[in-house]
């Protein structure tokens, strides 16, 4: 019998790539007031051409408006409203649009299956680095975040950005972190182990994460996290299959959104679904999809 390994068949919506913030690995975000949003119009446009494919997730992926900035409101409201939208059409939204007020987070709730934000890495170190310009990267800013989430019941991902200038302990230490949030509140579904990539737009620039890594990484993942805690890899980010091979062998069992373009990452292609299942039926891996929540 061949194990199985899920994947949810997503199209991701950008409110705005406009964002206060500037991790210096990012090839997502423009500056503010250089892009503009996203409207309700165009997104009606973009979801009925997808209805009645095989896409089941919307990821709403959103640069960020700074928490005092005048058009906070607005913003929130149209992250809102395409969520809302997209539930109405028969897709089921997931949003990760940074950090949200205790208030928003609730609001959001009502429109979105499960929500998510990446820890990135719990240590402060990285202040001084990649996330100098990125107040939103507070490690305990996102920390509380997950904290609400757990008080809300929201259904939550998040996970770790590899290679960013964190240790091998630093890495052990946000798995750590994760998992005594999850025995309080039970809400974390996914963790994704997501390796730090350069892109072409990025001021960064640097050496992607060492793959050779990943599997011991994946395998230590395993041990600390709760055992109902899904370990996500995103394939796009393996461009070697035997790794990702090697990841799912280590305990890995999601390979997250999957749709035209990674909006993250867009120099990093990913492979058709039906390649990929082809692929992993040849090592006895059966390649199912999923909801944004798995039950
Ligand atoms: O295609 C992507 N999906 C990303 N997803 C979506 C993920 O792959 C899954 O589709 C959802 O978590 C639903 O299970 C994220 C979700 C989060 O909550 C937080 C971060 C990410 C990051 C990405 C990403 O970089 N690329
Ligand atoms: C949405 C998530 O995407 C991740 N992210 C941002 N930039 C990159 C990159 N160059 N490579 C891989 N992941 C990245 C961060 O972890 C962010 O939280
Ligand atoms: N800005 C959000 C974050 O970093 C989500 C999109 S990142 C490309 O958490
Ligand atoms: S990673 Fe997210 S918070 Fe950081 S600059 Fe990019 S869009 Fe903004």
């Amino acid at each position: 019998m061949s194990r199985i390994v899920t994947y949810s068949p997503s199209h991701t919506l950008v409110p705005t790539y406009e964002c206060f913030n500037r991790c210096s690995y990012c090839n997502f975000r423009r500056d503010l007031g250089t892009d503009g949003w996203l409207s309700l119009d165009k997104a009606k446009e973009i979801l009925t051409a997808l209805q009645g494919s095989e896409i089941t997730e919307i990821l709403i992926l959103s640069g960020e408006v700074h928490p005092l900035a005048a058009n906070r409101e607005l913003w929130f409201r149209h992250i809102y409203n395409l969520a809302e939208l997209a539930l109405n059409m028969g897709f089921y939204p997931h949003t990760n649009a940074g950090i949200l007020t205790f208030a928003e987070m609730e609001k959001l709730k009502n429109v979105n299956l499960s929500m998510g934000i990446m820890l990135e890495q719990m240590t402060v170190t990285l202040l001084n680095t990649v996330h100098r310009h990125a107040p939103s990267k507070v490690p305990s800013l996102r920390l509380e975040q997950l904290q609400w989430a757990g008080e809300l019941g929201i259904t939550f991902t998040t996970g770790l950005l590899l290679g960013i200038g964190e240790t091998e302990c630093d890495r052990l230490v946000t798995l750590e972190t994760i998992a005594a949030l999850h025995q309080r509140w039970g809400h974390i579904q996914e963790v994704i182990l997501q390796p730090y990539n350069p892109g072409k737009r990025e001021q960064w620039q640097n050496n992607p994460f060492d793959l050779q890594k990943l599997p011991a990484l994946v395998r230590q993942a395993r041990e600390i996290l709760p055992p109902d805690i899904v370990i996500q890899i995103p394939p796009n980010l393996v461009p070697d299959p035997l790794f990702l091979l090697d990841c799912l062998a280590a305990g890995a069992r999601d390979l997250g959104g999957i749709g035209i373009i990674d909006e993250v990452n867009p120099d990093y292609l990913h492979l058709h679904p039906d390649k990929l299942k082809e692929f992993l039926a040849i090592y006895g891996w059966e390649l199912k999809a999923r909801l944004p929540v798995y039950k």
